[in-house]
């Protein structure tokens, strides 16, 4: 479906990603995580054939995607800031998207406007930042791309349209299975979504793993000093400690495992898996200091 070799991409003589690889066949929901100026939105850039490599290749149905007319039918990119035109009510944004996507369903798209409840004559540019979201939400799911990107679509969603997102990108997925590319900041945000999870960090692709797996490392142990001192000491995998008054709190890039929770009781240290933004953070500081 998608297949990433060896790609390199500079703006000017700055470099922005280097020997990127990444492939997948399935159509799955796949999250993008990054810190900020990661390079998420480059690489997406490069995938919606905005941008042209320097080096490598991008595959995507046998198709590289710079400059390709071809390539519109496959690939939907709904980008953070969309160039909506200032004069654009919804009306023009969703003749927009069947103008620009050759499997767009506008009935799809009607029923979204009304569900997300946008307001059809408001100029767009009027629009809260949720708002512009939510119309960026229904362009991505109507234009039934067979690979959608979407930058950051949970940007400015309150809970409950959030919850109405997960519901009918879920329903949509399995409705029309295809594959969905997912970028943000907050993992937890799309995380729930996601099948898979790609982490871009200094400059490339730093991982690209199940997101159950993923979720189950980093373990934080909690405990008095010296007996946390004593089970973590020669660790090589610690990604962060801290110590409060007498306490001390260590975590490391593991999964918990029985073997941890045998050596957690008798130490008598409190072991817990530690949220997954808090892992993929401390995990992309540390590799940046040894770097
Ligand atoms: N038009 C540009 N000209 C020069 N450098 C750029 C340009 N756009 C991005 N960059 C640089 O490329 C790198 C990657 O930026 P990119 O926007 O892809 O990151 P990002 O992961 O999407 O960041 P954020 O989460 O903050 O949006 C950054 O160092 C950024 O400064």
């Amino acid at each position: 479906m998608i297949k990433i070799q060896g790609l390199d991409f500079k703006y000017g003589s700055t470099l922005a990603l280097k020997n990127v690889n990444l492939v997948e066949e399935e159509p799955i929901i796949m999250g993008l995580w990054g810190r900020n100026g990661a390079g998420k939105t480059t690489l997406m850039k490069l995938l919606a054939g905005l941008e042209k490599p320097n080096n490598g290749l991008i595959d995507i149905h046998g198709i590289s995607p710079y400059n390709q007319s071809e390539g519109m039918k496959y690939i939907a990119y709904m980008q953070e800031n969309h160039p909506f035109s200032e004069f654009w009510n919804v009306k023009d944004a969703l003749r927009f998207g069947a103008y620009f996507n050759p499997n767009w369903d506008q009935q799809y798209a009607e029923e979204l406007v009304e569900l997300f409840e946008l307001p059809k004559k408001k100029l767009i540019k009027k629009f809260s930042k949720g708002m512009q979201t939510m119309i960026k939400i229904v362009i991505g799911l109507a234009s039934k791309a067979p690979v959608t990107i979407m930058d950051e679509p949970t940007n400015g969603l309150d809970a409950f349209r959030r919850k109405q997102f997960y519901d009918v990108l879920l329903e949509t997925y399995e409705d029309h299975p295809r594959l969905f590319i997912l970028s943000s900041h907050h993992i937890e945000e799309i995380e729930p979504l996601c099948e898979k999870i790609a982490v871009i960090h200094n400059k490339t692709l730093a991982s690209y793993t199940d997101t159950e797996e993923l979720k189950q490392r980093g373990l934080m142990l909690t405990g008095p000093i010296e007996e946390v001192q004593k089970l973590v000491q020669g660790h090589h995998q610690i990604l962060q400690q801290k110590k409060l008054l007498n306490q001390m709190q260590v975590m490391i890039d593991d999964a918990i495992t029985d073997e941890w929770q045998t050596i957690a009781n008798e130490y008598k240290v409190h072991l817990e898996n530690v949220s997954l933004q808090d892992y993929l953070v401390q995990k992309t500081m540390t590799q940046e200091r040894r770097d």
